[in-house]
Formats: structure tokens, C-alpha cells, sequence
């Protein structure tokens, strides 16, 4: 629905910003334009709400070039998110979130009712509303950021940098938040980032650029890890494409079987008699509580008895990644990965070699027991599937509303 034909902008002392783009951005997608330093996303993405003009070609909303609509209507459209907010500093967080309601004559009642109903939104207390900007932290004068550029409903936003400017922590948290709120309102929206992993984590299509001002390559951040254009790209992705690849590959279709594990309930001999170094204690409904360790064992008593080693994470069979699976594999104190199911109950375990081995596609499925064998079937049956979403687990868990018995599915693995 935002189409860039041929389009350029040379400036007047001779730099090429952005040299013959053709690019066609989805409706209701998030696009998201990467690139080193100097390389022209900004540029690209003012001339979308025409603060910059391009020198030569068009660019195109809805089919109509964008020059034929004056640069203030084709403004109301189009809300625009910028690096430490731009905030009016006078103005409490109210009316600065009111600034485009009242701009279109709304009233001040109902700009203000709308401004209170956007800070919601974008997870604001109400309390913080007559607050001024010095008097937030960075991250939510972006939050009020992004809920003034929501003020007029806008199908586009322009968002340039919006979470650079905050710490790592923040900025996941803003991020999460953001991907939560495009679930709800479906806008089109062009992102710049300079950060390959935030482009990862919130592109659906994902335009990475190389100095110059040329596009080097558009395609879905699955496509840009597995298939990079060229040298360049694949440099820019990073060296631990592969492993960052797995986000996209779901959980779901990896093979499981039945590991050692025990209720709670039994005995320590039981325990014993499995010979193996370590045996995955179960609740009632089989959700693991942790992890005993054969050669600490005590003589009697049962396994409510012994302390048991923390399971790391257990990876969720319902939208966690193949990522999230390996890594529980690597982090176990067993260095076997518990798989669960959405009810939190082990479906089965596996080791990073047999979970690499699947990934591959050379097999992995250790012969499934009878308790494991439908998930692991049904796992195989399906294979490792490439899907979106899957290696958000902010997300994933949001979707299928189960998430980890332990509350430690995954992590952060974009
Ligand atoms: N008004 C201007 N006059 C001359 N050159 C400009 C102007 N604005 C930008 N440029 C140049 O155009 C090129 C692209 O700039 P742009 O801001 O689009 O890059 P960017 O990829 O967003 O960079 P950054 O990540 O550093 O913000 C740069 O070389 C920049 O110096």
C-alpha cells in the first residue's frame, strides 16, 4: 500500500541519500528499514509523509501519488514516532497526547478523553497524566510518543529510532508492548532501525540497505537468515544466523520421546533402579518440578524427600521456537530440554544433539515411548515448520495463553 517506484533523492552538495528504490510495503505489516549508518532509511521514510521530496521517481499510498495530496491532509494519515519522543516539554503528558485530536478540532473534552483512553493503551497508569515530560523515565516518554502518534486513529506510522535512546531491558519491554499493540490495531507501519535483532524481532518484511542509499535486499526476516543476497547482508545478519534462525522454526514439530521421569511420589529406589544420572520429577498431571541427581541420592524416602535441581527452562510445544528448545537443552543441568504441552505437562525431552539432528532434517526421534509416542508422531508426521511468530515468546505465550508451568518457557531468542 506504500510503494516506492524509482525513486531517489540526491541532495544539492552531491550526496546520493537514496539512489533508484522500488520497494512495495504491505498494508496492516510492519516494514521494517536497516542498514549501517549514512545509508538513507530516514530519508526513505520522510519521503512517505513528503518532509522530504524525493529528486526522481514516486512514491505511492493507496495507489495515489503522494504529490497530488497536500503534505498536511496527507499528515493526518500518517503518525510519525521519533528517537527520545519529541515530547513538548511544557505540556503535561495529557495534553501532549491530545496534541493531534485538538489539532483537528475535536474539542478539548473529547481530545482529552481520547488522549486518557491512548495512554491506557500503550500501558500508562491514568496517574501519570498530569505529569510532565522531565518527570518520565525514557521509556514511557515513548510510550507517550507512541500514543501521540496514534492520537488521530492513523492506518501508517513512521517510527525512526523510537527505542534507541533507552537501555536493553527497556527496550525489549517496549518492544513486546509494541508488537502487542500492532496485534490490536493492524497498522501499517514503516520502522528504522540500525539494529538487525530489533528488525528481526519486529519486521514482517525487512528492507536492509547498504551505503549509497541502495536497497540490498527485501524479504521476511526468515528469508533475510537463511538466504542472504550477498556478502553484505549476510555480514550485516551476523555470524549466528543459524542459531537465530531457529526462531522461526516451531517447536511443535520437533521429536520428542519419553525421558526418565518419575512422580514425586515415588521412591528413591525407584529412582535408582531407572540407572540413569539424572530423573525428571513430575507433579500429579505430569508438569516437571525439577530435576534429581542419581549419583546424590539418598537411600530411603521418596522424591518429595531430596532436593531437586532447578529444570532451567522447559520449552512450550505451543508456540515456542526450535530456538527456545535448544537452548533449554543446553541450560538443563541434564542437558536434556523439557517439552510441554499447553497444559504445562511433559510431552517429552530431548538432547541438543537429537534436537540439532531434527532440525537438520536427518532424523532426531529416539523411538518415542507410549506415554510420549502421540506427540512425538505427531511431531514428526508435521516436521519443523518455518512460522511467524513462533520465536516471539512474549507473544507466543499470549496466543495460546498456557505458556510454562515453571513460567521460564524460552527467552528472549530473536
Ligand atoms: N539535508 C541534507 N543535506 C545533505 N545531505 C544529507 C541531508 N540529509 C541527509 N543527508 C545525507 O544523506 C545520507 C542518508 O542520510 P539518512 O539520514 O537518510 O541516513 P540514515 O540511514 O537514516 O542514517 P542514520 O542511521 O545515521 O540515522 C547521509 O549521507 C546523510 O549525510
Amino acid at each position: 500500500m506504500i510503494r516506492f517506484d524509482a525513486v531517489s533523492k540526491n541532495y544539492p552538495n552531491g550526496t546520493t541519500a537514496v539512489d533508484g528504490l522500488s520497494l512495495e510495503l504491505a498494508e496492516g505489516g510492519i516494514t521494517v528499514l536497516v542498514g549501517p549508518s549514512g545509508c538513507g532509511k530516514t530519508t526513505t521514510l520522510r519521503m512517505v509523509n513528503r518532509m522530504v521530496e524525493p529528486t526522481a521517481g514516486t512514491v505511492s499510498l493507496r495507489g495515489q501519488d503522494i504529490r497530488e495530496v497536500a503534505a498536511p491532509e496527507l499528515r493526518r494519515g500518517i503518525g510519525y514516532v521519533i528517537q527520545h519522543a519529541g515530547l513538548f516539554p511544557h505540556r503535561t503528558i495529557l495534553d501532549n497526547v491530545a496534541t493531534v485530536p485538538l489539532l483537528l478540532g475535536w474539542g478539548k473534552k473529547k481530545a482529552r478523553a481520547r488522549a486518557a483512553e491512548l495512554l491506557e493503551l500503550v500501558g500508562l497508569p491514568a496517574t501519570m497524566a498530569k505529569r510532565y515530560p522531565y518527570q518520565l523515565s525514557g521509556g514511557q516518554q515513548q510510550r507517550v510518543g507512541v500514543a501521540r502518534a496514534l492520537g488521530a486513529d492513523p492506518p501508517v506510522l513512521l517510527m525512526d529510532e523510537p527505542f534507541s535512546a533507552v537501555d536493553p531491558i527497556v527496550r525489549g519491554e517496549l518492544q513486546a508492548e509494541f508488537l502487542r499493540l500492532q496485534k490490536e490495531l493492524h497498522k501499517t507501519i514503516v520502522f528504522v532501525t540500525h539494529d538487525i535483532d530489533e528488525a528481526i524481532k519486529l519486521g514482517d518484511n525487512i528492507a536492509v540497505f547498504r551505503t549509497g542509499g541502495k536497497l540490498a535486499q527485501f524479504d521476511t526476516p526468515e528469508r533475510l537468515l537463511a538466504h542472504p543476497a550477498d556478502d553484505f547482508v549476510a555480514d550485516f545478519v551476523g555470524q549466528d544466523r543459524g542459531i537465530r534462525r531457529l526462531s522461526f522454526v516451531q517447536a511443535a514439530g520437533l521429536p520428542l520421546r519419553e525421558g526418565p521421569a518419575l512422580p514425586v511420589t515415588a521412591s528413591v529406589a525407584e529412582a535408582r533402579a531407572l540407572d540413569e544420572p539424572w530423573v525428571l520429577v513430575v507433579d500429579d498431571a505430569r508438569r516437571p518440578l525439577g530435576w534429581a541427581e542419581a549419583a546424590g541420592l539418598a537411600d530411603a524416602g521418596t522424591l518429595a524427600d531430596i532436593p531437586l535441581a532447578p529444570l532451567g527452562h522447559t520449552f512450550s510445544l505451543v508456540g515456542d521456537s526450535a530456538r527456545a528448545a535448544l537452548d533449554a537443552a543446553l541450560l538443563s543441568p541434564s542437558r536434556l530440554a523439557v517439552g510441554v504441552d499447553a497444559q504445562g505437562a511433559v510431552a517429552g525431552v530431548a538432547d541438543a544433539y537429537e534436537l540439532s539432528a531434527a532440525i537438520a532434517g536427518t532424523g532426531g526421534s529416539l523411538g518415542a515411548a507410549p506415554e510420549a509416542a502421540g506427540v512425538a508422531e505427531t511431531a514428526e508426521a508435521a516436521g519443523p515448520q518455518l512460522v511467524k511468530g513462533a520465536a516471539d515468546p512474549a507473544a507466543a505465550e499470549d496466543a495460546d495463553g498456557s505458556g510454562s508451568n515453571t513460567g521460564k518457557t524460552g527467552g528472549g531468542d530473536r
